[in-house]
């Protein structure tokens, strides 16, 4: 959990996060609950599930109960692209995305429209079969610019974007094996400017 004065409770790999909150400035006194819960199986669920509880400051009552999914995504893209904003080099091109979850699809969106890449690469676990130690490392140990390289398809901005469930439909202009991105869940976030 990332929120001030957020507690986890854990049990293996499965976590119970409260991400409590009070803002004097925009009267709210809030918080979230979330469950990340590492996947098993085939499991239908989703691997982050959370609420929000709005309360009122002034006396303490519950307000609202809110889903916090679409908040968790949005939220959370936002951040990463204030930080990219800030941080990324003005030369960078290309958009890679290590997994294909949740947060991969808020990045993708929110990163498109914000952010003149013209290039966007993906890779996801499920692809690699028997070398998902590779994309595990993939974040600490790939040297930047081998990035793009280990990545499994690609589309280019200039060419038409075909979409599939809100996803650009990466087929004929990938680069190796084609990606039915996304399945149904993101691992983490990268901009490079290598070629
Ligand atoms: N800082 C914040 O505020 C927040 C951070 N997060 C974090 O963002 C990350 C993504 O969350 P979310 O998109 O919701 O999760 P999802 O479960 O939707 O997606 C996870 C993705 O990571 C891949 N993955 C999982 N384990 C491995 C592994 N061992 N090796 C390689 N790939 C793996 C999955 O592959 P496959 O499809 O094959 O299962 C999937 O593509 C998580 O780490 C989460 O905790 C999330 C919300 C808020
Ligand atoms: O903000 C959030 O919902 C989470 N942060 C890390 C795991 C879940």
């Amino acid at each position: 959990p990332t929120a001030p004065g957020s507690r986890a409770t854990t049990l293996s790999a499965r976590f119970l996060g409260v991400m409590p909150a009070y803002s004097a400035a925009d009267d709210a006194l809030t918080t979230k609950l979330v469950t990340f819960y590492e996947r098993r199986g085939d499991s239908a669920a989703p691997s982050h599930q959370a609420t929000v509880l709005l309360f009122d400051p002034r006396c303490g009552s519950l307000r609202a109960v809110l889903d916090g999914s679409v908040i968790t995504a949005k939220r959370t893209a936002a951040v990463s692209a204030i930080a990219t904003k800030l941080l990324m080099p003005r030369s960078a091109e290309v958009l890679c995305i290590l997994g294909a979850g949740v947060q991969a699809r808020s990045h993708y969106e929110i990163f498109m429209e914000l952010f003149p890449f013209t290039e966007v690469r993906g890779t996801r676990r499920s692809l690699l079969g028997a070398d998902r130690a590779a994309v595990r490392g993939l974040t600490s140990r790939l040297p930047k610019e081998k990035l793009p390289h280990a990545c499994h398809t690609t589309v280019k901005r200039t060419q038409p974007q075909r979409k599939q469930n809100g996803w650009p439909s990466f087929g004929r202009e990938s680069r190796g094996p084609i990606c039915a991105f996304p399945r149904r869940s993101g691992c983490g976030i990268a901009a490079s400017s290598a070629r």
